[in-house]
């Protein structure tokens, strides 16, 4: 995100857009208006937990600064633990990015929070909540109500049913916004979902899967329908295969616990990635409307059929003996959070096949992991060979990667004549980075459009129960597999690129790394 100074005027300007843009973007896809005169009340529940603290009650403060949220909103935290408002405040400072000159806006934004301790499993608590909430909203009661679900899954039925029994919002809407996991697998995500359904309608739910949030993934719908360029290749006559790569540099931390319950195909693999390839695959919709964007999305994930261990390469990282930091030195089983001997995955590679017209043949490869040799989310369309060689197998493969992160951006690979006298060809690019071409523009963080999102009432980027059970339709045949027969992980180095088994099994389903790229080093300063 680029660092904003309220006082420039260039980043003032692209606050306005900002506002404008993702006001009209809701407006003009559903036809819903921003109320932004009706009252409304947030609720975080789990306010006392790492969620809420580091990405929730931070989001929060940053739409209200921007002035993005309706002028009367009030936020109340919800918990177990006994805590003041400034106890809260306390918990996450660290975490709301207050520039100086923010500081009497910030006071503002605390005097529009309230915390109300309370168990998740009484009706009475809720209740309570809920008398509270009413003498915010005042006698119109015409306040809408937001619900963020801050809280472990294992809480998510009650807390769902007591929000239903006491806390609808009496005149204006109520929308509940929760977060993975959603579930384990295809019968646990199903509970969930009927019982969901049982409460909400699906126009109250916002699942969230933060990926849906980030600029490059909302960017390929634009780049795809947008442009006349990609869409007469965008086929299985072109495309050799297509990557989906998500990466990090670091390992657990601690969190190993949670994280070995889920391992990382449920963890990012079967959410955020499948996501991307939804969107990479899907055909044109009809129309913005989120239900036709995610008929679409449903109609791909219908194409692919059920994954087995023979479709994955899986990996789990051991301790780096010469790595920079204590984190590095540390395998995934030296996590004392990490149940001993686990062969939970920590880094997966799945090829998938969309069996239609459009991309029959062609592998959709989705690869992840932790404690990896860095930071990286990608899309790579890889071309295939050009047919009639006449330059005697100089011409390398046209690659069209979109990159989400770090430092967005959209580059083509392509071949070109060498400047100059003699005519030789070699590999160069179309680079659109965003640091060099927008560079005052201010990139929102993921969870703020999503949850301005959910104040507009735009379910664009938000997974439908049908897409989470195409998903784990897919995955949950694999998992079972993995979980039932303890199928083995390859040990790979952390820091390293994931097991050298990866790149045979990318290779064989015809992905082609030359090696020979080059990234002119000037540009690098950019990034
Ligand atoms: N606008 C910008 O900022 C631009 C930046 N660049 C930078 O230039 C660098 C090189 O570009 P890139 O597109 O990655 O091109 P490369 O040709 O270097 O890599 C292509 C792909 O091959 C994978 N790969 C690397 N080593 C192997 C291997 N031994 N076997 C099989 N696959 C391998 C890469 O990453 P992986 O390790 O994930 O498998 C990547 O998926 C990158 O750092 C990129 O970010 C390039 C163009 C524009
Ligand atoms: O959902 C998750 O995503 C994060 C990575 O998110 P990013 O926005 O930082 O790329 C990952 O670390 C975490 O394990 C996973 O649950």
């Amino acid at each position: 995100m680029s660092v904003c100074n309220k006082n420039e005027r260039g980043c003032e300007e692209s606050l306005v857009l900002l506002r404008r843009s993702l006001k009209s973007a809701n407006m003009a896809s559903e036809g819903k208006n921003f109320e932004g005169n009706v009252p409304h009340i947030f609720v975080t529940l789990g306010a006392s937990g790492d969620l809420a603290k580091k990405k929730i009650l931070p989001t929060l403060w940053w739409l209200f600064r921007d002035s993005l949220l309706p002028a009367n909103t009030i936020f109340y935290g919800y918990a177990r633990s006994k805590l003041t408002i400034e106890e809260v405040r306390e918990k996450c400072h660290q975490y709301m990015k207050v520039k100086p000159d923010e500081e009497e806006r910030y006071e503002e934004f605390w005097a529009a929070n309230k915390y109300f301790a309370g168990s998740y499993d009484k009706r009475q608590d809720f209740e309570m909540l809920n008398q509270e909430l009413c003498k915010a909203e005042g006698p119109s009661k015409s306040a809408n109500r937001l619900f963020y679900l801050a809280l472990p899954p294992s809480v998510f039925e009650p807390v769902t049913v007591h929000i239903r029994n006491t806390c609808m919002g009496e005149k204006g809407w109520t929308r509940v916004i929760i977060e993975k996991p959603f579930g384990k697998d295809s019968e646990s995500s199903q509970r969930l979902s009927d019982h969901l359904a049982s409460l909400f309608k699906e126009e109250q739910i916002y699942r969230i899967d933060h990926y849906l949030g980030k600029e490059m993934v909302q960017n390929l719908m634009s780049l795809r329908f947008g442009n006349r360029i990609f869409s007469p290749t965008w086929n299985r006559e072109c495309v050799a295969c297509v990557q989906i790569t998500f990466k990090e540099p670091f390992g657990t931390q601690g969190r190993g616990g949670y994280f070995d319950e889920f391992g990382i195909i449920r963890d990012v693999m079967q959410n955020h990635l499948l996501q991307i390839l939804c969107l990479t695959a899907m055909e044109k919709p009809a129309s913005l409307h989120p239900d036709d964007i995610r008929n679409e999305k449903v109609k791909v994930l219908r194409c692919i059929k059920e994954l087995g261990v023979d479709d994955v390469v899986l990996g789990q990282y051991v301790a780096n003996p010469n790595g920079k930091d204590e984190d590095s030195r540390l395998g995934y089983l030296d996590d004392k959070t990490v149940p001993e001997g686990s062969s939970t995955p920590t880094f997966a590679l799945a090829v998938l096949y969309i069996n239609n017209e459009r991309w029959d043949g062609v592998p959709f490869i989705l690869r992840c992991g932790k404690a990896l040799n860095e930071r990286k989310a990608e899309v790579r369309v890889q071309y295939r060979d050009v047919p009639g060689d006449i330059f005697n197998g100089q011409a390398k493969r046209n690659e069209m990667v979109i990159r989400v992160q770090p430092g967005e951006a959209v580059y083509i690979k392509l071949m070109t004549k060498t400047p100059g006298m003699n005519f030789e060809m070699e590999e160069t690019e179309l680079d659109l980075s965003y640091n060099s071409r927008y560079k005052s523009v201010k990139m929102p963080d993921a969870y703020e459009r999503l949850i301005l999102d959910v104040f507009c009432g735009s379910q664009m980027h938000f997974v439908r129960s049908d897409e989470l059970s195409e998903a784990w339709r897919i995955f949950t045949p694999l998992l079972k597999q993995i979980e039932t027969h303890n199928a083995p992980s390859i040990p790979y180095m952390y820091g390293s690129r994931g097991p050298k088994e990866a790149d045979e099994m990318v290779k064989r389903h015809g992905f082609k790394y030359y090696g020979s790229y080059k990234w002119v080093e000037s540009q690098k300063n950019h990034l």
